[in-house]
């Protein structure tokens, strides 16, 4: 079998002061796919994507990348990974290219076969190569974070939360990036809190919680676990309270007139809806159903961990 292109078994890491942030962590991640690692605020991503960028040492299991274990092989697992961090910590008086140049310096790769330019060019930095890092935007910050992951031509890269506080348009721009860089080989991890995008980009999604894994499949048999429905409907007159019935997972009044139900569609169908609020004696004006998302099945996972 082929090795994954990131392998942990029975990860922790217990933090000074007893805060078990990981609590036996065990997954792989496929060799180029998309993989998504997602989990509520302070559910222990950051603390496993720096294990594996070898800035948090674990306190139990093991991890390797690309098939090096990094701690028999760390020099090796680290030229394997680019990690995109979280927080935006550049020295304010270099220039973007000046940056690239440094990086791809510290990684050792020959003067000949740097991609500066190429780089810069791709995360569409180009006219900004000699401006002073301090003197760029948010976004053009994060990109330029993307690129420095990128000097050493890494074949795993990891993006951990790349689209907070980028606008829409850059998002787009940065996602485009991404999926060509996963066409032409690269396996790509990415944390987000967009469970939309996660749901757009991701071939696989694992989800920890509390430090603990929750879920680990294709996106695709995930979102097929939603067994929750939600009907809106209208009604032709106000109502002071919901109505009641069996079949309800869970009712509420939008607006006097409106009503938001789930039911769980593995049980109830649509029209025992409608039927019990028929009985409820209620006339039905309007009604649209939506299929369960990403988020409903993220919910649902996380309330239950
Ligand atoms: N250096 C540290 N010392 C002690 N506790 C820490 C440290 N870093 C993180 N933690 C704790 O470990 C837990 C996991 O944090 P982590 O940053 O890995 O979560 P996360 O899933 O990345 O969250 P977010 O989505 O908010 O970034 C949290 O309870 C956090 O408070």
């Amino acid at each position: 079998m082929e090795q994954a292109a990131i392998s942990i078994r029975q990860l922790e890491k217990t933090y000074q002061g007893g805060k078990r942030a990981l609590d036996g962590v065990s997954f792989d991640v496929p060799r180029g796919q998309i993989f998504g690692l997602l989990g509520p605020n302070g559910a222990g991503k950051s603390t496993l994507i720096n294990i594996l960028a070898g800035l948090v040492n674990k306190t139990g299991g093991t991890a390797s990348i690309w098939g090096f274990d990094i701690d028999e092989h760390p020099r090796n697992a680290k030229v394997s990974i680019g990690i995109v961090p979280q927080e935006i910590l550049f020295d304010p008086f270099f220039t973007p290219a000046e940056t690239l140049e440094i990086y791809a310096g510290l990684y050792g790769v020959p003067k000949a076969q740097r991609r500066t330019q190429e780089l810069l060019r791709a995360v569409h930095l180009a006219d900004k190569a000699n401006a002073f890092a301090r003197t760029l935007s948010g976004g053009m910050k994060r990109r330029l974070l993307v690129a420095k992951a990128l000097v050493h031509t890494p074949p795993v890269l990891v993006l951990d939360e790349p689209t907070a506080g980028v606008d829409l348009e850059l998002r787009q721009q940065l996602w485009a990036y991404v999926r060509e860089l996963n066409r032409q080989g690269t396996t790509v991890v990415l944390t987000t809190h967009y469970l939309e995008e996660a749901q757009e980009l991701c071939d696989r999604i694992a989800i920890i919680n509390n430090g603990r894994l929750i879920a680990n499949e294709p996106t695709a048999a995930l979102l097929a676990k939603a067994t929750e429905k939600v009907v809106e409907v209208t009604v032709d007159r106000d109502l002071a309270a919901p109505p009641e019935a069996r079949c309800f997972e869970k009712v509420e009044l939008k607006g006097p007139r409106t009503i938001v139900i789930s039911y769980d569609k593995t049980r109830v169908h649509a029209g025992d809806v409608l039927t019990a609020l028929a009985d409820a004696g209620l006339s039905v004006v309007d009604v649209s159903t939506r299929e369960a998302d990403l988020e409903d099945v993220f919910l649902s996972l996380t309330r239950r961990g």
